[in-house]
């Protein structure tokens, strides 16, 4: 297990990327005793790395080329030209490997949204999702001393079922002065619970994807793959590149093809260079990722004629709208200079203080490496805009939906039908204060554009401020044949104009809150943006300067009707193929307002009863 294989085979289910969604699907489907699956995983298993395992830590593991795609966008417009990269874990477990392991859920609403958009699907609603939100979780209750530290929670929402919960969540063992300072500081209420359902308007420690009896990450490796690895029927390939999906290529090829396509095997690449391929039996299912997964489907030939065409693939399959509808979260931030005692940066500051915090964390488990620290401020949209300034951007909005849904369907009339019912959605939500526009969360050290080499070697308090509910829509497609070219990414941050405006607002919020009772105690000058950035013109320029792709990246396999520009349908079926699913955030179809890993694991284990239901029907 976990090698080469060693020569073509046959399985039952295969599953192309052994991330977040993809290790779970095929964990689950190994539960199937009668079942084979095999999983191809470009990168390796990592897990032991203590840039991966140790909590304290997250944020390194990305920078190491090796763990991360780093998928580069093409020049943004609306970022005055900047290129931007939208990091994605390469390694089994992928972006659960490097992400920053804080795991709640946005509002219920915006789950209902996903039913609402499929022809009021049941299947795709908050309630009808709770039951896997609980069942993928394996919840530890906090400490009396985490309690005390300022931990909510409400245990009815999570999962504790310890025979068949998978990602283990509980807290941090360290708790900085300036993040508990921070949540009377933002004037939010204290969540009960961020992963309620109600999160909006409310504050609170996140609770994050980690074992609290160790106190190291739980990625889905340490989730669904590591205790289950010796099943027989469950293999993992690591380092194979997949190329493309093989095709029965009975019937007829192209846009007039009537009967739905089937899927037979996949073609991979070794790292020797060997290019190999498995045979499936029953179904492959496509898990790598919002950026990844749209490529594969289109080097196998599934996509928009014209874009293939161009780009040398074969069209086998005419389905416009894979690679579009690509939303993202926009990253940016406030920072000031802090006279707090302990603050992340001594980390890399100061070689002593590093030293006696490894001491702790790998005696007891203690000090600011057994933290990953984040609390999150949910705001709303009235706690960026007063009143009018509300109604004169809500009517700016209305009145040019059919606008903007056209300019980003690419002239896919039923994607813009599908991205303008997206939008009526997103301004009922606004209004009834349903819908967090903005993420406001308290870094106790740097966080900012800035490199280490060219800012002053200080102490911070920063303020992440991460655009939450973006209109904007963007695309990935490939512009060759060759599966080692990338594809052509283009989010096109801010080139709907409220995303600007709503995202430069949280940055001032931010900013306003460094300076605000507690706060104000270890405030000792503000560095970024600057406190020659006074108008509203220099703090936009600053934000469309500096700010980067929360690698919150989703929608390009959008689950939506076909009439709507979909890709899949609810039961994550690809329109017009017989045997090919789509389990990872590609099939998000409108963005969430709330970091999106524990969705995408509702999404794996969702899917996997599909299948389990579906095959019960052959
Ligand atoms: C730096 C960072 C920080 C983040 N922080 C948080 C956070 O704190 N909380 C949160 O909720 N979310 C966070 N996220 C987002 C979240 O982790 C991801 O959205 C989610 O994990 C994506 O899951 P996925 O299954 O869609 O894709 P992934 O988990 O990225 O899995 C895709 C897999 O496919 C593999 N793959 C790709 N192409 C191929 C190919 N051709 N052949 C074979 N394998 C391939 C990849 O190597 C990878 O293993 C963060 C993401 C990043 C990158």
């Amino acid at each position: 297990f976990g090698g080469y294989d060693s020569g073509d085979s046959t399985y039952d289910y295969v599953v192309i990327g052994g991330g977040t969604a993809g290790l779970a699907i095929a964990s689950r489907l190994s539960e199937l005793l009668n079942s084979t699956v095999i999983v191809l995983e470009a990168g390796s298993n990592v897990e032991r790395l203590p840039e991966v395992f140790i909590p304290g830590l997250v944020g390194t593991g990305q920078a190491f080329t090796t763990l991360n795609w780093g998928y580069k966008t093409i020049p943004q417009e609306h970022l005055n030209g900047r290129t931007t990269t939208i990091n994605a874990g390469k390694a089994l477990g992928g972006s659960t490997i490097i992400n920053s392991m804080i795991f709640p859920r946005a509002e219920k609403e915006q789950y209902d949204a996903w039913g609402t958009l499929n022809d009021d699907d049941p299947q795709w609603t908050w309630d009808s999702m709770l039951p896997f939100f609980r069942k993928l979780e394996l919840f530890t209750r906090p400490t009396e001393s985490q309690v005390l530290s300022g931990v909510l929670f409400d245990e009815h929402v999570h999962g504790t079922d310890v025979d068949h919960g998978r990602v283990k969540v509980g807290y941090p063992n360290y708790f900085y002065d300036q993040s508990k300072m921070w949540h009377n500081a933002s004037g939010f209420s204290p969540s009960p619970d961020l992963s309620n359902g109600s999160p909006q308007g409310t504050v609170g420690v996140a609770p994050n994807s980690l074992d609290a009896q160790n106190n190291t990450r739980c990625s889905s490796v340490c989730a669904y793959y590591t205790p289950f690895s010796n099943r027989p029927n469950f293999r993992v390939l690591t380092g194979v590149f997949v190329n493309r999906i093989l095709w029965s290529m009975t019937g007829t090829t192209g846009a007039t093809r009537t009967d739905p396509l089937k899927a037979i095997g996949v073609e991979y690449r070794t790292e020797n260079g060997l290019v190999r391929h498995v045979n499936v039996r029953k179904e492959v299912i496509v898990s790598a990722g919002t950026i990844a997964t749209p490529k594969i489907l289109e080097l196998s030939g599934v996509g928009n004629t014209t874009i293939l065409k161009n780009a040398g693939v074969t069209p086998i399959l005419d389905l416009p709208t894979v690679g579009e509808n690509l939303a993202d979260h926009v990253h940016g931030w406030a920072n000031a200079f802090t006279n707090a005692s302990v603050t992340r940066d001594l980390l890399t500051l100061d070689p002593r203080f590093k030293e006696e915090q490894q001491d702790l964390w790998f005696h007891n488990r203690s000090g600011v490496l057994s933290a990953a620290p984040r609390s999150l401020g949910l705001a709303v949209a009235s706690d960026l805009f007063t009143p009018v300034q509300l109604e004169q951007l809500m009517q700016h909005t209305e009145d040019n939906m059919a606008h903007y849904a056209l300019l980003f369907s690419n002239g896919n009339l039923n994607l813009a039908k599908g991205i303008e019912a997206q939008y009526a959605i997103v301004m009922s939500l606004w209004k009834r204060d349903k819908l967090a526009p903005v993420e406001l969360n308290l870094e106790p050290g740097y966080a900012g554009p800035t490199a280490f080499e060219d800012r002053p070697h200080e102490k911070y308090t920063s303020i992440n401020a991460v655009l939450f509910s973006p209109l904007s829509r963007g695309r990935t497609h490939v512009n060759s044949s060759n599966p080692a070219d990338t594809s052509v990414i283009d989010p096109a941050y801010y080139s709907h104009p409220l995303d600007l405006a709503i995202h430069t607002r949280g940055i001032q919020l931010g900013r306003s809150m460094l300076q605000t009772p507690p706060l104000d105690t270890i405030y000792q000058g503000e560095y970024e943006p600057g406190p020659e950035k006074t108008s509203a013109t220099t703090v936009e320029e600053w934000t469309k300067n500096s700010v980067s792709s929360d690698n919150h990246v989703v929608g390009t396999m959008a689950m939506l009707p076909a009439d709507m520009g979909g890709v899949v349908d609810t039961r994550l079926k690809i329109y017009g193929v017989q045997n090919v699913r789509i389990v990872d955030a590609s099939i998000i179809p409108i963005p969430i307002s709330a970091h999106i890993c524990s969705t995408v694991y509702m999404i794996a284990e969702k899917a996997a009863e599909f299948i389990r239901e579906d095959s019960s029907l052959q």
